[in-house]
């Protein structure tokens, strides 16, 4: 179990309007696919960021079965797949996987027997000798998915993994991640698509404006995201007056 406590970190001196995270805390039971929903600018990354120890906090704490997650190796149980603009674009795809691999334990035989697999999986072997940044959208993903998978960490969190994915890809990745729950991963995935995030979680945390405005349980089977979403993050309703004044006369 992952218990998420109290984290805060605001990025001006204005503790009451600036930008951030405040006193966020979630559990992250083992087993569970927990989707992390919020806005634009809601703090999602911020959070996760600081789950992995990259974002200095003002307060708060990160434990695993008790245990503070930034000690004796811990995090190591943990594999972040980051966003496609956080990654190095002038590694190649095996350099990244491989460096990873080395800075998480992983030893050279296991990088070895895993990679040949995993290439296999994500069809990234005729890819694996490319810089990062000459690869397409899609391909920077599974490059990340390489990564995180030959590693076999317990949990993932992963932050918008389908983002720019074509909707086959988008499949795969879905199909991916219930597999991979199905060993046993624990994961918390952020995404704007709700649709997909209604199919694979059990359990959602809605974060609005650097607070969490729900946590529980979810049962897709009774239960609509989209509902839930709607009524505790209080999107703002657009404003259509502006749009009306532009079309009242009709089009062209
Ligand atoms: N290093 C930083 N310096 C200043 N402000 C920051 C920094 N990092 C994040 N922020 C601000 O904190 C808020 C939360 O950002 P964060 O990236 O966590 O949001 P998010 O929920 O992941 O959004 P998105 O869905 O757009 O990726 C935003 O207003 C952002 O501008």
């Amino acid at each position: 179990m992952i218990e998420v406590k109290q984290l805060t970190r605001v990025f001006n001196k204005k503790q009451d309007t600036g930008f951030g995270i405040r006193n966020v805390s979630f559990n992250i039971a083992d087993g569970d696919i927990v989707a992390f929903v919020g806005d634009n600018g809601a703090g999602k990354t911020t959070t996760i960021k600081a789950i992995f120890g990259e974002v200095h906090l003002q307060s708060g704490m990160v434990t695993i079965d008790g245990h503070d997650l930034h000690k004796n190796n811990n995090l190591q149980q943990l594999s972040f797949f980051p966003d496609s603009n956080n990654i190095p674009m002038n590694m190649k795809v095996d350099e990244y996987v491989q460096y990873l691999c080395a800075a998480n334990g992983i030893s050279h035989e296991e990088y070895f027997t895993n990679s040949i697999e995993i290439y296999e999986l994500l069809e990234l072997e005729a890819h694996r000798n490319k810089r990062i940044r000459e690869l397409s959208a899609g391909l920077k993903k599974r490059a990340i998915m390489a990564s995180v998978l030959i590693r076999k960490p317990k949990y993932i969190f992963l932050d918008e993994p389908t983002a720019n994915l074509d909707v086959e890809s988008k499949i795969e990745f879905i199909d991916i991640l219930k597999e991979l729950n199905h060993f046993g991963v624990t994961i918390l995935i952020t995404s704007h698509i709700i649709e997909e995030l209604q199919e694979i979680a059990n359990h959602l945390v809605l974060i609005s404006k650097g607070r969490i405005v729900y946590d529980a349980p979810f049962d897709n089977r009774t239960e609509k995201m989209i509902d839930i979403y709607r009524k505790y993050s209080n999107p703002k309703k657009i404003n259509l007056t502006p749009l009306k004044n532009v079309y009242k006369g009709g089009v062209m």
